[in-house]
This record gives C-alpha cells, sequence and structure tokens, in this order.
C-alpha cells in the first residue's frame, strides 16, 4: 500500500484538578499545554517498518513478513489476543511494561489493527517530544494521538488538512473523533485503564475542555520517575479495600474540580480579583491533601509545595503523581522559582490552551526539531 508522507503534531496537558478522580466518573480541568510532540512519517519501498523514538532511546525495524504473521482483523476494542502476541513477539513477560515495550506495543497495535487486515504499507516513524516523558504531563496521549492521526492521515482514512496557503492544518471533529477513538486504544496500552482525558485534549471544543482565562502557570519536574499505570492501580485499590473512605474523597475532588471551573469562568467574564486567587490557592491546597490520602503523594512533591509556600505560592501534583511533575499557580507579579532549581528540579513558565492535533509543512516547525526528526 502507498502512503502519503506526514508531518503531525499533538499538545500535552496539564491537569488541574480531578486527576485519578476522573478514572472513577468524576470530573476533571485539563488544559493544553505550548509543549508538543512531533512525528514524521515517511513512506518507504523496502519492505520494512521502523520505528526512531529517541526520547526513549529506542530505534526498532521489523519486515513487513515478519509483521503480517502477527495479523488482525480491523478493530476499534482493544482486542487481548492481539496484546498478547504482540507482547510475545516483542519478548516482554512481566505485566509492568517499561518505557520501551509500552511505546512499541502501542504503535504495533495500533499500526496492525489498521492495516492488518490488508495491504501492510512499508513506513518509518519518528518521533521527537518537548515533553517530559512519564512526568505527568500527558506524552503517552500526546505519543498516542499522533500515531494515530499519521496513520489515518497517511492512509487517506481521514485527509489531509493543509491547505497550500496555510503553515499548519487542523481535522474537522469527525476525523478528530476517529483519531481520538484510535489513540484511545494505544493509551489503553500505555495507562491500563485511562480514562481518556488526556488524549480527548486533541478535541478543542470537548466538555472536558475549559475554557480559562490567561493564567501564569509554573510547572515543575521533580524528575522522580514513575508510571501512570502502576499509580492508577493503587487507587484503585485503595478504593476496593476502603471504600466508605475512599469514595468521599473521590466527590470532594469532583467538588474541588466543579468550583474551580466555576472561579475560572468567572475571571474569563469579570475583572480579575485578589479573592479569585484566594480560592483557587485553598482548592489547590485542598486537592493536594486529597491526592496525599489516596497514595498518589511523593516525597519530592511534598518539598515542592513547602518551597513555593515560603514565597507565598501554592502547588499541587499534576498528572499520576508519585513524582513527575506539579504545577504551581503563580498571581501576577509573582517571580519564577530559582529555590526549585537549586532542588534539582526542572521548572519553566508556561502558557496553557495551546492548538490540538495538527498536521504540519515543515517550514511551520521549529528547526532544533525538525533537525531531529530528519536525522532518521
Ligand atoms: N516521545 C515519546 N516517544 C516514545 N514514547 C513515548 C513518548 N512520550 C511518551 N511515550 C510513551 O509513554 C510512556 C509514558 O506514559 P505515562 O502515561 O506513564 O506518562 P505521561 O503520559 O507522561 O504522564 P501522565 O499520564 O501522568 O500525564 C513512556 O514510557 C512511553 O512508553
Ligand atoms: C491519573 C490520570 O487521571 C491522569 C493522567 O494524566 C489517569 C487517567 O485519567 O487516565
Ligand atoms: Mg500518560
Amino acid at each position: 500500500m502507498e502512503v502519503r508522507d506526514c508531518l503531525i503534531s499533538a499538545p500535552g496537558k496539564a491537569i488541574l484538578h480531578g486527576e485519578h478522580a476522573v478514572v472513577h466518573g468524576k470530573v476533571a480541568l485539563a488544559v493544553s499545554l505550548n509543549l508538543r510532540t512531533y512525528l514524521k512519517l515517511k513512506a518507504r519501498s523496502d519492505g520494512k517498518v521502523c520505528i526512531n523514538l529517541p526520547n526513549i532511546d529506542t530505534f526498532v525495524c521489523w519486515e513487513l513478513s515478519e509483521l503480517k504473521q502477527l495479523t488482525s482483523s480491523k478493530l476499534q476494542r482493544l482486542d487481548a489476543e492481539l496484546v498478547k502476541r504482540l507482547r510475545k513477539f516483542i519478548g516482554v513477560t512481566n505485566e509492568n511494561l517499561d518505557s520501551s515495550a509500552s511505546a512499541i506495543l502501542a504503535f504495533l497495535y495500533i499500526y496492525l489493527s489498521l492495516f492488518g487486515s490488508g495491504d501492510m504499507p512499508s513506513l518509518t516513524v519518528s518521533v521527537w517530544s518537548e515533553l517530559p516523558t512519564g512526568a505527568g504531563l500527558g506524552s503517552s496521549a500526546a505519543y498516542s494521538v499522533c500515531l494515530a492521526a499519521a496513520f489515518l492521515c497517511a492512509t487517506g482514512n481521514i485527509p489531509t488538512p493543509l491547505k497550500e496557503w496555510e503553515q499548519t492544518g487542523r481535522w474537522c471533529q469527525e476525523d478528530l473523533e476517529l483519531i481520538n477513538s484510535w489513540a484511545f486504544q494505544g493509551e489503553k496500552i500505555i495507562h491500563g485503564n485511562p480514562s481518556g482525558v488526556d488524549n480527548a485534549l486533541l478535541l478543542e471544543n470537548h466538555p472536558l475542555i475549559i475554557r480559562v482565562p490567561l493564567l501564569r502557570i509554573l510547572l515543575t519536574n521533580t524528575k522522580v520517575p514513575r508510571s501512570t499505570k502502576v499509580l492508577v492501580a493503587r487507587v484503585k485499590d485503595k478504593i476496593n479495600k476502603f471504600p466508605s473512605v475512599m469514595i468521599p474523597v473521590l466527590d470532594s475532588v469532583d467538588a474541588i474540580s466543579c468550583t474551580c471551573e466555576k472561579v475560572l469562568t468567572e475571571m474569563t467574564c469579570e475583572p480579575i480579583t485578589g479573592d479569585h486567587y484566594n480560592i483557587l490557592e485553598e482548592l489547590i491546597d485542598i486537592n493536594q491533601h486529597h491526592l496525599n490520602v489516596i497514595g498518589v503523594g511523593h516525597p519530592s512533591l511534598d518539598m515542592l509545595c513547602q518551597v513555593t509556600a515560603a514565597r507565598g505560592l501554592h502547588s499541587k501534583l499534576t498528572g499520576a503523581g508519585g513524582g513527575g511533575c506539579g504545577i504551581t499557580l503563580l498571581r501576577p507579579g509573582a517571580g519564577t522559582m530559582k529555590d526549585l532549581r537549586d532542588c534539582g528540579y526542572d521548572c519553566w513558565e508556561t502558557s496553557i490552551g495551546g492548538p490540538g492535533v495538527q498536521q504540519h509543512f515543515p517550514s511551520s516547525v521549529k528547526e532544533e526539531i525538525m533537525e531531529v526528526l530528519n536525522r532518521y
């Protein structure tokens, strides 16, 4: 099968409130970030399928003939049999996969589910991300979204949205929903039991995505590694063990998300006051305590909260917790934080509400990113 070359990007996300609770049906508030994952798909003519993932030091090539033996019919729901065959094929036996195995499994799963029943294309996929991997900023969802969009676009299942006079193109709602449904399959491979909130960010008008005022947010990466899959499973065990204790905590997180959403909406339509910030800060503190109660805190995150509190600022973990990233609300005029860098953390101020998944002409992508992608 002939495929079209394409260049795709998708944003990372920060969860303001509602991580973990959203897996159990509660409200979450997520915003997209101006940090993105980029994927370049290139057709080949030598019967190979190759994947280059320099962020996680993973570079693999297969012969199409090997992959054909693993084929399955076109599916939308996660096919446990195919996952089992793929795990055997890449040689993994334990339940919790490392970064490389999860990324390869998600790639092969989407590739084979989409193409396995027909003519399989020979291609190279290279991915490079500005997001820290496995740190709470939705790197797995951005990766899965890019994979799904690239495969669907390269094979003509969705149109190329690029117009000659535009540098970037976006898909219509119906195409985005198709991308989202395939990206969700990738998230299931990487996360186990995802809520879908992270990949839904590509749908810019999704109900989970709220209109937010221009807020200054500091992102801090504690650099403590953790796995979303393991943390989500840990919370589930705790709920099963102490349902009457844990369910009220999740209900309270739900109420925090709803109250925060109300305040943010007010801030978009009336003058912003110190009182708005006071409420946002108190909600951050309460939620951070709840996240500790449900077992996803970490001493590195406690340190983040202490260091920022000493400057009168309020922080919480974002994403799955257990290390990874935290967010700090910066009031207008608040300086950014040398003290956090002294703890060995990476931090950067970010703007929120970036565009969802896009297709690009190469000239619209930062040179340093194209430089990495063009190495392969
Ligand atoms: N740029 C990338 N290249 C290859 N694989 C990636 C990339 N980014 C993410 N992944 C895959 O996603 C995994 C990280 O997913 P995980 O859900 O644990 O963290 P996250 O998505 O960054 O955080 P959260 O889910 O809390 O927002 C990596 O181990 C890897 O398998
Ligand atoms: C921890 C979690 O709520 C957010 C991860 O970014 C998991 C999910 O929603 O799938
Ligand atoms: Mg993830």
